[in-house]
This record gives structure tokens, sequence and C-alpha cells, in this order.
């Protein structure tokens, strides 16, 4: 397979200017001047089942979830050492040569696998990005991430597989922990939404962001929100994630030990519209390399994805139309380029789709 039909960022970047697809309009990337007011929680007590931290953690999601949908977590329960080899392996995959990493290359239609930029995808406002994406899930024995990189990249990258596996693994526990925090914050059961994302497959994305020699034209990932429910990320000690909040970019600063948690559209409409999936982006930079493990937390794709009855009763209207997650990610697939109105969009068009 000839390897320069793709997009390969680490041949871009020795070029003297970024090619005209990958430049944003400039409205997407006024500097942010400011640290987002994320509220930093440690989640021992939480974890401990102190009720009285418990609560006092929920008070303060519900304020950030309220305003932004952003908050940050630590004493998370996941090993340092862990997120250290996920970034380890995920190195030892983005400094593959380019015609390794087609291995494993995203195939249409497919969220799983490795792109540049997807360029596949997209004509313009191509994101400054590698990504290697793979399913998670614990509905079996299988170790499901093991499976997929042995699968998909061979022996060599059995360790990686390992790795990963106990990476999603923790991520999925922590993310249902925080499900609990956020029913809870709602004033439900903390139970409420377990069935819904239990056996739900989620979504695992390493992404990597080679430095750019234009990096006030290009963008790592444009201002989005995710159409997920729950996201778990980890970002490197290089900065770049920025919020949009009160009408302008407020970067979120990177804290090794801190875990940072954002709402998704999915669980916007599950607490009714109350809580905020908010626009971010990821920026690129001039002289480092940027890389981030993003979990996806997802629900069974086809359980129905409603708010609850209490919070609809007390709220006066229901905000959204019954939908699945499987109905929204094939519209972000087929459809739609996630952006800050996928919700709006995604109703509109399941309205108008349904018999
Ligand atoms: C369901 C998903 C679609 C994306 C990956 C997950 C959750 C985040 C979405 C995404 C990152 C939002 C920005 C645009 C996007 C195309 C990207 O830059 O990767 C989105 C992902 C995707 O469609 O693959
Ligand atoms: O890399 C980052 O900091 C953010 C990435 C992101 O928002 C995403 O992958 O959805
Ligand atoms: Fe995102």
């Amino acid at each position: 397979m000839d390897s320069s039909l793709f997009f390969d960022p680490s041949l871009l970047k020795s070029q003297p200017t970024v090619p005209l697809n990958f430049v944003w309009p400039k409205e997407c990337l006024e500097d942010s001047h400011e640290e987002l007011q994320a509220p930093v929680l440690d989640l021992d007590g939480f974890l401990r089942g102190d009720n009285e931290a418990t609560l006092h953690t929920a008070n303060l999601i519900r304020k950030s979830c309220l305003s932004h949908g952003f908050f940050q977590v630590i004493n998370h329960g996941v090993d340092s050492a862990l997120i250290r080899e996920a970034y380890d392996q995920m190195d030892a995959f983005f400094n593959l040569p380019i015609h390794r990493k087609l291995n494993a290359l995203k195939t249409q239609g497919s969220l799983w696998g490795y792109s540049g930029a997807h360029a596949d995808r997209f004509a313009s406002k191509l994101p400054w990005k590698e990504t290697l994406s793979f399913p998670f899930h614990d509905n079996s024995l299988d170790p499901v991430v093991t499976n997929y990189f042995h699968s998909t990249l061979g022996e060599d990258f059995q360790q990686a597989g390992v790795v990963f596996q106990k990476y999603c693994e923790a991520m999925k526990g922590l993310a249902m922990k925080v499900v609990e925090l956020l029913a809870i914050s709602l004033g439900v059961d903390r139970l409420h939404y377990k069935d819904l994302f239990e056996e739900g497959c989620s979504i695992m994305r390493c992404n990597y962001y080679p430095s750019c020699q234009q990096p006030s034209l290009a963008l790592g990932t444009g201002p989005h929100c995710d159409p997920t429910s729950v996201t778990i990320l980890h970002q490197d000690d290089v900065g770049g994630l920025d919020v949009f909040v009160d009408k302008k970019w407020q970067t979120v600063k990177p804290r090794p030990n801190a875990l940072v948690v954002n709402i998704g559209d999915t669980f916007t409409a599950l607490s009714n519209g109350r809580y905020k999936s908010c626009l971010h982006r990821a920026m690129v930079n001039e002289y480092k390399d940027r890389r981030s493990l993003a979990f996806f937390l997802c629900p069974k794709e086809d359980k129905v994805v409603r708010a609850p009855k209490d919070i609809v009763l007390k709220d006066g209207t229901k905000q959204y139309p019954d939908f699945t997650w499987s109905n929204l990610l094939e519209f972000t697939q087929k459809y739609y380029r996630a952006d800050e109105d996928t919700l709006p969009n995604f109703t509109k068009w399941l309205i108008s789709s349904k018999p």
C-alpha cells in the first residue's frame, strides 16, 4: 500500500507551512488567556464510603456540571504506574513507521483503529493529530482490548494489549463511580444509571498531537462537545486542552496526578438538559508533541436514553426525545461531524427520520 497516499503528520511537520486543509477558521483559533476554574475533587472520602465526603463531592460536581461540565479528580484510585505504562505503549505505537501503523488503519464506517487526521472522513478543517481507537466492554471474560491489539497489531503489541486492557478496566470502574456521584448530585438513586452503562461498549482513544510548524493556524482537535456520556481524560504535561466558558477559551492546566472528567451530550440528555456538555478543543504547539488518553463511557447501545422521571417532573418539560446511543453514534459517524450543535441537530434528525 502506498503510504504517501495517507496523511503522515511526521512527514507534514517537516514542511514549511501546514496544508490549507489543516487551517481552521479564525473564530476557532482565538487564544485562551485564563485557566478554567474546574474544581479538583479528591475522591478518597467518597471511594472509602464516607457519606459526608460523598455529599460534599456531589455538591461540587453539581456546581461544575450546571456551569460547564468539566472537573478534575485526584485520589481516583487509578495507579499512576499504569497511566505511565499506557503512555509508553502509546508512544511505541505512534513512533512506528507509517506502513506499520497502517496495519491498524481504521476502515470506513468503523470507529476502531488508526487514523491520521481523519483524512479519510473530512476534506477540510483536518485535526492535526493521529488517533488509535479501540472498544472496551466487560460483558464477557474475554480480554477484549488484549484481543484487539493481538488481532490488529500482532505479537509485537501483546504487552500493549495487556496494559490497555488493565487501563480500560480501571477507567470503566472509575467512570461507573463518577456516574454514581452524578446520580447523587442530581438527587436520584445513586444506582439509577448503573444498568444503562454496565454492559455498554465504551471507546478508548489515544490522541497523538505532533508539534506543528504553524500552531496558530492548526488545531489538534477542533471545537466540539463529546457526543458520549462521560469522558475521563489524562493529558500529558504539555497543555493544550481548552474549554469555551463565558464566551472565551479557558485552559485546563495539566495536573499529572489528576484525571479530567467532562459531561458529554448523552449525559446532558440523561440530566434532562441540566448538565452542560461543553465545547472544548485541543491546541497544538511548535515544539512539543502532545498526547492524551481519552476514555468515553457509552451506554449499552440499544438501551433507551431518557432522563429520570423525577427530574422531568420537577423540570416540568422533557427536553429530549428518547433515543439510543447507537442512534447518536450512527448520526456522528455517518451524517454529522460532532461539534457544539450535535445534540439539537441529532434530535431534529431523529424526529424527522421516525416513521
Ligand atoms: C463517539 C465519538 C466520536 C468522536 C470520538 C467519540 C467521542 C468524541 C468524538 C470526537 C473526538 C469529537 C470531535 C470530532 C471527532 C471527529 C474527532 O476529532 O475525532 C470525534 C470522534 C469521531 O467521530 O471519531
Ligand atoms: O486531547 C485533549 O486534550 C482533548 C481531546 C478530546 O476532546 C477528544 O478526544 O474528545
Ligand atoms: Fe472531546
